[in-house]
Order: C-alpha cells, then structure tokens, then sequence
C-alpha cells in the first residue's frame, strides 16, 4: 500500500505517484510544481489550462486535505507558453501529523514527474505593520523552527540561496514594489503568541507560518530551483492590538486574490 510505500522508501513513492499522474494526466513530463496555500487558489485558472484534475485522494500517498478551504486536487495545467504546470492544491501540513515524509510528497512527486521549479506559496502572518492583509511579500530565506527535516541520514544538503534570487529578481521585474521577507515555519497548529512573534522578530523572521520551510528543503533536495511568496493575510499576534480571527484571515485572502494570482501567473510565465 502507499503507506507501506511511504515509510519504507518515499523516494520510491514519488516515483509511484508520478507515473500514476503521467497515466492519468497524459503528461508524461511537467514542468515546473506551484502549491498552492490559503489564498492562492484561483493561481491555476490564471496560468493556463487546465487539461487534467485528479482527485488528491485517488494519487498515491496524497491525503485529502483537512484544512477547510484548501482544494483537494492536483491539475495539470497548460501555460499560454507552452509550460506544463502541476499544481498541487492539497497540502499535507506538519500539524496533521502524518508525518515529515507525507509533508514533502508533493514536492517529490513533483520533482520524480519532471519538475525543474518549484513554486511554493502560503498564507501567514506578517511583523511588519505596513503589510496590511492582503500584501504578497517575496520570501528571501526561512528560519525552519519545525526542530525537524524532510532529509534523514547522512543528507548534509547546502541551503544558500534557496529562494532562488533569480526568480526573486523575475518576480520584481513584473511588479518593482513587490516586498521581500525573511519566513518562520512553526510546527502550528496553535497561532505564536505576542512573545513568540517578538522572538521571531528579534531573530529576523518577517513572515511566521506552519509550512514551506520543510517543502523548501526537500525541493532544494530533490534538485529543482525553489521559489516561495507568502500572502500576509494576517498581522501576527501582537503586532497589532486586536486578536486573531480565522474568518478574517480566510477573508484577505480571497480579497487580495486576483491581484496576486495574476502576478504569480506572470511571475511563472517567465
Ligand atoms: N504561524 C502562523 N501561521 C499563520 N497562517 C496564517 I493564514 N496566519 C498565520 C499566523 O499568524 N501564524
């Protein structure tokens, strides 16, 4: 079973998963993953189009997403230029869990079907209070405090420059204002505390979340050019003197949609 699969090999399992999406898609080879996080989900119809919509639940080690307002589908999509995109709509975030490997599958799966990029993107909190809700902020470089790695054994992978900086620069030549920031990946699901925020701060985190990071570094692993942008869809707790709301959160994020979906498509089409 998939299972089995994934805790004996995931590198084993990708590749399952990959020729499962090659099958059923059509596409033997994609081109570059884009994940899409809170807010980000009408990207895809914005890329291209689409030629193939799988069931999450139906590919090999993909669960359905329990995070209410995340799609549960993996599409292939057809750029205007010709790209093959596989975008990854369901998300297994580290709170669920189910375990680092089943985090980072979808990155796998992505590089095992051909990806040479890979687009991460998510919703999080912002600590600085000029990024109202709303603001896609470019990310330059995390700050992984999971205390965990998608990698085991003796996989001493070099992080420099894993944002890559030639994508950062493509991103600001389609739009010069946009902002760039440092990303804290906590374990969640609880949101930081105002000292926990203020902590982040003082070690240089600008954006706090609960995925990416782990993603990240098994993207960067598995070979592919890693790119991230977050949609501050909240300001962090503490950072701004009313509490957080869910609602209010889930609401930036559908607000800034269109703004930011049009971006990243000009952003991939690069
Ligand atoms: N850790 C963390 N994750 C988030 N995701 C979203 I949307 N907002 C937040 C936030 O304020 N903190």
């Amino acid at each position: 079973s998939n299972t089995e699969l994934m805790n004996t090999d995931p590198f084993e399992a990708a590749r399952a998963a990959a020729d499962f999406i090659a099958a059923e898609t059509g596409v033997e080879s994609h081109d570059v993953a884009l994940v899409l996080g809170s807010g980000w989900a009408e990207a895809a119809d914005l890329i291209g189009e689409t030629t193939a919509t799988l069931n999450a639940s139906e590919v090999p080690g993909f669960h359905q997403p329990s995070v209410v307002g995340h799609v549960g589908t993996i599409r292939s999509v057809l750029t205007k230029e010709g790209k093959r995109a596989l975008v990854l709509g369901a998300r297994t975030h580290y709170y669920e869990g189910k375990g680092v490997r089943s985090v980072v599958h979808g990155v796998r799966t992505a590089a095992a079907a051909g990806c040479k990029t890979l687009v991460l993107t998510n919703g999080c909190g912002g600590l600085n209070e000029e990024w109202t809700p709303g603001t896609p902020v470019l990310i330059s470089d995390h700050i992984n405090l999971t205390a965990t790695s998608p990698l085991e054994g003796a996989t001493f992978v070099d992080l420099t420059d894993l944002y890559s900086s030639r994508v950062r620069q493509l991103a600001r030549e389609v739009d010069p204002s946009l902002q760039e920031g440092v990303y804290a990946q906590f374990s969640g699901p609880h949101y930081e505390t105002p000292a926990e925020v203020q902590y982040a701060k003082r070690i240089g985190a600008d954006l706090v979340g609960m995925s990416t990071a782990l993603e990240a570094i098994a993207g960067r692993h598995a070979g592919m050019e890693v790119f991230g942008i977050s949609l501050v869809t909240n300001l962090a707790a503490g950072i701004s003197p009313v509490p957080l709301s869910h609602a209010e959160v889930l609401e930036a994020g559908q607000a800034a949609g269109k703004r930011i979906s049009t971006l990243l498509a000009e952003i991939i089409a690069k």
